[in-house]
C-alpha cells in the first residue's frame, strides 16, 4: 500500500480511506510526527498518545463546521497533518512556521487558540451558547487531558455545562501523566474506573461463557451487574457534575472509538468519553520515559538518546532551595506540575515532606502559598512568568494585601522562544510591579540568585525573584553572597552615559558597552522598589539607556520614568523593551534582535542619544 498519508490533506479525504488505510494512516502520522520532532523538537509524546484518537474524531466529526477543541493544544501534530498543513509540518515551532498549539489565525480547522491549560470546556460551553442562541447545529467536541483536568478553570466549566447541559461531547484524554506523573484526587479516581475497564473486559470474557450455559443465567447476571454499576457509578463524580459518563475505552483502539464516537455523535447533553492513552505510544524511548520525551529538543529518531543540556537557572533555583531547606526548616516549596521544568526533581526527593505539587492551577498554588505563610512557614512558589498570569488575584488578595512571606520563584522570565506568544513571559513585571507591598528582583547570576534567595527568607514580604529560559555558570555548593538588599550595582564605569539593565539583557549591555569609557552599565537588579538613590544621581550626569527583556509598556523603564517624573529629573533616555504586540514563536537571540533588545538596538539607542560606538569597540 503506498502512502496513505500522501492521499489525505483534508478530513474530507480521510472520510473515503478503508479500515486498513485508516490504521496504515496512524502509523504514518505517528512516523512524520517522530520525523519532523526529532529536527525541531516539540511535545513528542503528547503528540503520539493522540494519533488514534484524532483520526478517529476527523473519520466520524466534519471539521471545521464541527468545532474540535485541543486543551493545551500540544497533542494536536496528527490534526494539523490532517487539516492541510502536512506541507508545512516540518516549520512546526521554527520562526515563521506553524505554531506548535492550535491557533485561530492559523486554520480554520483550530477551534482555540492554546498553550496554557484548561481552557477548552469553558470555550466548549462558549460555543454552544452561540450554536443554539444561533439556530445553528454543528458538533462540539473538547479533548482535553487529565494534567489540564486538574485546572480549577475546567473544573468550573465542567460544573456549569452540566447544569446547562448543552449538547458537546467532552473527550477525557486520560494518559496517567501531566508533564511529570498527574497528581490529584480525581486522577486516583480514573484509576478506579480504569479497574472497571478490567471489569469489563472480564464482563465481556463472562458473558460469552454464562449465554453458552444459560440464558436465564446471563440475564440475572446482567440485571447484578447494572445494580452494581448504579452504585459505582454514584461514585463517578461526573454523573454529579451532570454528564453522561462512558468509559474508560482504550483510545488506542480506532475501531471501537470510530464506533463509540458514531454512537455518541449525536446525544443529546454532555457526554464525557474517556480514553485511555499510553503517553509516547508507539515510540518505546517515548512510552518509557514520556516525562524526558513530553518535550524533548532534537534528537536522532534512528537512535534517539536524550540530550543533556547546559546548567539552566532552573538548576541553579532547584540547587538553592534544596540546600536552603536544610537552612531553614519552614521553607516550603510549592509547584504547580512543573516539577522538572522548575528544576525541582533534586528537591522533591530531598524535602518530600516539604514539596507540593498542586497540578495545573497556579491559582492554588499561590494560595496555598498564602495559608503556609500565615501559619508560619516561608512558601516558595515555583513558577513560570507565563503561567503567574493565573495567580494574578490571588498575589494581590491572598499575599500581598497581607503583606505575608511568600516568595515568588519566577522562571522563564522573558522571551522563551519556540512555544511562542502563550509562554513568553513578558508581562510580569508589569503585572506585578503594581501591586503594593511586592518586591521585584533579577539576578545576573547563580551567585546573585541564592544572595537573592536567602535574603528574601530573612527580610520578609511578597517578593519576586525572576529569571530567564538560558543557561547560567553554576555557583559553588554552600556559597551564600551577602547582597546589599534593594539597591543596584555599577558593572562599568561610564564617563558620558550609562545602561540600565538586568537578568538576560546584561550581557546585551556589556556587550554594547565593550570597552569604551563613555558607556557605563548598571546591573538594575531591584525592578520593585528601583534603586531611586543611584537612579537621581546618574540621572543628573549622565544619558540613559534602559532595556529589559520584557513589555516596554509598563516594565522596568515606564518605572524609572516615572521615577524620572516624581524626582524632577529630566535626562535624556531612551526605553527599550518589547513592542506593543504579541511576539512570535522562534529563535531567541533572533527575537531579540527583531525587539531592539540586544546589543545592536542597545548602540542604536546610544547613537540617538549622541554616543556612537562601533560593534567592535
Ligand atoms: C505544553 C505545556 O506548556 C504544558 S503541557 C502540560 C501537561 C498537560 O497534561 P495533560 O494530561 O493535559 O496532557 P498530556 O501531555 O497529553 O498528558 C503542562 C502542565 N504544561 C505547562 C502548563 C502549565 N500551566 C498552564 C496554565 N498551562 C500549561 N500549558
Ligand atoms: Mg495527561
Amino acid at each position: 500500500m503506498g502512502s496513505v498519508l500522501d492521499q489525505v490533506d483534508t478530513p474530507e479525504d480521510l472520510k473515503r480511506l478503508s479500515e486498513a488505510e485508516l490504521l496504515q494512516l496512524a502509523e504514518e502520522l505517528r512516523s512524520e510526527i517522530i520525523r519532523v520532532t526529532a529536527q525541531n523538537g516539540g511535545h513528542l509524546a503528547s503528540s503520539l498518545g493522540a494519533v488514534e484518537l484524532i483520526v478517529a474524531l476527523h473519520r466520524v466529526f466534519n471539521s471545521p463546521t464541527d468545532r474540535i477543541l485541543f486543551d493545551v493544544g500540544h497533542q494536536a501534530y496528527a490534526h494539523k497533518l490532517l487539516t492541510g498543513r502536512k506541507d508545512r509540518f516540518h516549520t512546526i515551532r521554527k520562526e515563521g512556521g506553524l505554531s506548535g498549539f492550535t491557533k485561530v489565525s492559523e486554520s480554520p480547522h483550530d477551534a482555540i487558540t492554546v498553550g496554557h491549560a484548561s481552557t477548552s470546556l469553558a470555550n466548549a460551553l462558549g460555543m454552544a451558547l452561540a450554536r443554539d442562541l444561533r439556530g445553528e447545529t454543528y458538533k462540539i467536541v473538547a479533548v482535553i487531558g487529565d494534567g489540564a483536568l486538574t485546572g480549577g478553570m475546567a473544573l468550573a466549566a465542567l460544573n456549569k455545562i452540566g447544569e446547562l447541559q448543552k449538547d458537546l461531547l467532552i473527550i477525557l484524554n486520560d494518559n496517567e501523566m501531566s508533564i511529570s506523573q498527574n497528581v490529584g484526587a480525581l486522577n486516583r479516581h480514573f484509576r478506579t474506573l480504569q479497574v472497571q475497564k478490567w471489569v469489563q473486559d472480564a464482563e465481556r470474557f463472562g458473558r460469552g461463557v454464562l449465554e453458552r450455559i444459560s440464558p436465564k443465567l446471563y440475564e440475572m447476571a446482567d440485571r447484578a451487574k447494572e445494580a452494581a454499576k448504579l452504585v459505582l457509578h454514584q461514585e463517578n463524580p461526573f454523573y454529579a457534575w451532570g454528564l453522561r459518563y462512558v468509559g474508560p475505552v482504550d483510545g488506542h483502539d480506532l475501531k471501537s472509538l470510530i464506533y463509540l464516537l458514531e454512537h455518541l455523535k449525536s446525544l443529546k447533553g454532555p457526554t464525557i468519553l474517556h480514553v485511555v492513552t499510553k503517553k509516547g505510544k508507539g515510540y518505546k524511548v517515548a512510552e518509557s520515559d514520556p516525562v524526558y520525551w513530553h518535550g524533548p529538543p532534537g534528537f536522532d529518531p534512528q537512535n534517539p538518546q536524550k540530550i543533556k543540556k547546559g546548567y539552566s537557572w532552573s538548576q541553579a533555583f532547584g540547587d538553592a532551595v534544596t540546600e536552603l531547606a536544610h537552612l531553614e526548616p519552614r521553607l516550603f516549596v510549592i509547584t504547580p506540575a512543573m516539577r522538572e521544568g522548575s528544576g525541582l526533581v533534586k528537591y522533591s526527593q530531598t524535602h518530600p515532606d516539604r514539596y507540593l505539587d498542586v497540578g495545573i492551577c497556579e491559582d492554588v498554588a499561590v494560595t496555598t502559598g498564602a495559608g503556609l505563610a500565615l501559619r508560619g512557614m516561608k512558601p516558595v512558589v515555583a513558577i513560570y512568568s507565563t503561567f503567574l498570569q493565573r495567580a494574578y488575584d490571588q498575589v494581590i488578595h491572598d499575599v500581598a494585601i497581607e503583606n505575608l512571606d511568600v516568595i515568588l520563584a519566577i522562571d522563564r522570565a522573558g522571551l522563551v522562544g519556540a512555544d511562542g506568544p502563550t509562554h513568553h513571559g513578558v508581562f510580569d513585571i508589569a503585572y506585578l510591579r503594581t501591586v503594593p507591598n511586592l518586591t521585584i528582583a533579577a539576578p545576573k547570576d547563580a551567585l546573585e540568585l541564592r544572595a537573592m534567595l536567602k535574603k528574601a527568607l530573612e527580610v520578609g514580604g511578597p517578593i519576586a525573584i525572576r529569571y530567564p529560559r538560558d543557561t547560567v555558570d553554576p555557583a559553588p555548593e554552600g556559597v551564600w553572597p551577602e547582597i546589599a538588599w534593594g539597591t543596584w550595582e555599577v558593572l562599568k564605569e561610564g564617563r558620558e552615559a550609562y545602561i540600565l539593565a538586568f537578568g538576560k539583557t546584561l550581557r546585551y549591555a556589556l556587550e554594547a558597552a565593550g570597552e569604551d569609557p563613555r558607556v557605563g552599565v548598571v546591573n538594575a537588579r531591584f525592578i520593585k522598589p528601583l534603586d531611586e538613590a543611584m537612579l537621581a544621581r546618574l540621572a543628573r550626569g549622565f544619558k540613559l539607556v534602559t532595556v529589559e527583556d520584557h513589555q516596554a509598556m509598563g516594565g522596568f523603564g515606564s518605572a524609572v520614568l516615572e521615577a524620572l517624573a516624581r524626582l524632577e529629573l529630566k535626562p535624556e533616555i531612551r526605553v527599550l523593551g518589547l513592542p506593543d504586540r504579541f511576539i512570535e514563536h522562534g529563535g531567541i537571540p533572533s527575537l531579540h534582535a527583531k525587539a531592539g533588545i540586544d546589543a545592536a538596538g542597545i548602540r542604536r539607542a546610544l547613537a540617538a542619544l549622541g554616543v556612537t560606538l562601533t560593534a567592535s569597540e
